[in-house]
């Protein structure tokens, strides 16, 4: 297991390429279930959890190979051998749900392990499975997998999320796309995320309205074919990037980087002290003063995301005055507070409530990492903090973030990957 040696208090200047979205990725690859023929991705980050996602799609019957180009690709293709999604895989990732809509809407049939909850919430799959149903899925919940079938096929209904939940939403969008007739989406999620995996489906020859909005309409198409997508930049790696230069002061440009996806965080941003302004393929993120404290409360896209709610209560645990920190989405999702308390933070939890008072300086320490965003709160905490930090358990970082040595070392940040 690796660790990451940090030695803080040196402010970041210079250039980072953003990478192509995890969670734009990790459903698009599940769209490559829905044809035989070649979808090829572009712009894949490389990360553990695209590797995570080529083992499943890989043990259902489909090839999965670097497509080669200057950027990651990947070519996805082939028949599905095997409607099972397993225990074992699913496991490691939650995202592994995203297979039951495609499989289940091409071969009448899925068998998907229960993802089961993990660190941040109990995160159930109600939403998934109520919306296939909708769709004329019979489902069996037994052993801790789901048993779905749809002998004569899905057809499309009229199906309203009572929670704008992501996950379902595209599930509910891959298995409508290739469903018979109409389905209508109301309270869908409108992450861009969504809006790139219609994209690709539009692309693969699917028939989609309303891509950015709470509505989606869907005529079903009897079949899907090939074709060539390249993923959206990560507004999460790049919100995160911004908060380093915010806690750190300095000036970086974010190569890739596009505020209009990052809803909420540019507003947030500014409102403690960060400067941030669009240029061509760049977001330049600059601090010149001191940071402020803001009152943050987490809500679905375009409100502001819980994946940049850690980021953020380290940037407010240096700032002057005090925060609220509200998550509304997950309900455990405060697990890197003690840890930076440990490192001299001033935060309190009530609830889903966290009270930050800002602290003039935090102190490296060693300390643990509980889950992918928390990681890299605990390296922006480091990256500002007197002294030396070390993180352990950082396969949770790798789940998600691409090169984080490399492209902060190449800023100027002291940071290291030792195996422990
Ligand atoms: C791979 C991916 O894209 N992951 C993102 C996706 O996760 P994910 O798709 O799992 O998130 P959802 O939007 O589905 O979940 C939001 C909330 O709805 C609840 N819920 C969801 C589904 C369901 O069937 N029943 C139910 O109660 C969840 O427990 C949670 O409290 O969106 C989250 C919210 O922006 C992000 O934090 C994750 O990074
Ligand atoms: C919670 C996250 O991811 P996942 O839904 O894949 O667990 C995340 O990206 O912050």
């Amino acid at each position: 297991m690796d660790r990451f040696l940090i030695r803080g208090g040196r402010p970041l200047h210079g250039t980072i390429r953003i990478g192509g979205a995890k969670n734009a990725a990790l459903p698009l690859m599940a769209a490559g279930l829905l044809t035989s023929e070649r979808l090829v991705l572009t712009n894949v980050p490389r990360i553990a959890d695209i590797a995570t996602m080529a083992e499943l799609l890989r043990q259902h019957g489909l090839a999965v190979a670097d497509a080669g180009g200057d950027s990651f690709s990947l070519s996805i293709g082939g028949e599905i051998t095997s409607t099972e999604a397993p225990y074992e895989i699913v496991s490691k990732m939650r995202a592994s749900i995203l297979v039951l809509g495609p499989v289940l809407a091409r071969c009448g049939e899925a068998r998907v392990s229960l993802p089961g909850g993990c660190a941040i919430g109990t995160r159930p799959v109600d939403l998934h499975l109520k919306g296939l149903e909708a769709l004329g899925a019979e489902i069996r919940l037994e052993a801790g997998y789901v048993d779905a079938r749809a002998p004569n096929g899905l057809t499309g209904a009229r199906i309203v999320l009572p929670f704008a939940s992501v996950g379902a939403t595209e599930n509910l969008l891959m298995a409508a796309s290739i469903a018979s007739g109409r389905t209508e989406i109301v309270n869908a999620a409108r992450e861009p995320e969504i809006g790139d995996l219609v994209a690709c489906l539009v692309a693969m020859g699917a028939r989609i309205e309303g891509a950015g909005t709470d509505r989606l309409t869907i005529d079903g198409v009897r079949q899907l074919h090939g074709a060539t997508h390249p993923i959206l930049p990560d507004r999460i790696e790049c919100g995160t990037y911004a908060c380093a230069v915010g806690i750190t002061g300095g000036d970086v440009r974010l190569q890739g980087g596009q505020s209009e996806h990052l809803g909420a965080v540019v507003r947030v941003l500014e409102e403690a002290g960060v400067e941030v302004t669009q240029e061509a393929g760049a977001l330049h993120i600059r601090r010149g003063g001191g940071l402020r404290g803001v009152d943050v409360m987490t809500e679905p896209y375009p409100g502001f995301p819980t994946d940049m709610q850690a980021q953020f209560m380290a940037l407010l645990s240096v700032a002057e005055g005090a925060s609220m920190v509200t998550e509304t989405i997950f309900e455990n999702r405060f697990m890197h507070v003690p840890e930076l308390n440990r490192m001299g933070a001033r935060i309190n939890v009530h609830g889903a409530s966290a009270i930050i008072r800002g602290v003039p300086s935090l102190s490296g320490a060693p300390v643990m990492a509980t889950d992918l965003r928390a990681s890299f709160s605990l390296i922006l905490a480091a990256l500002a903090a007197k002294g030396e930090t070390v993180l352990s358990r950082i396969y949770h970082l790798d789940r998600g973030y691409e090169a984080v040595d490399r492209k902060l070392g190449g800023c100027g940040a002291l940071i290291e990957r030792v195996a422990e």
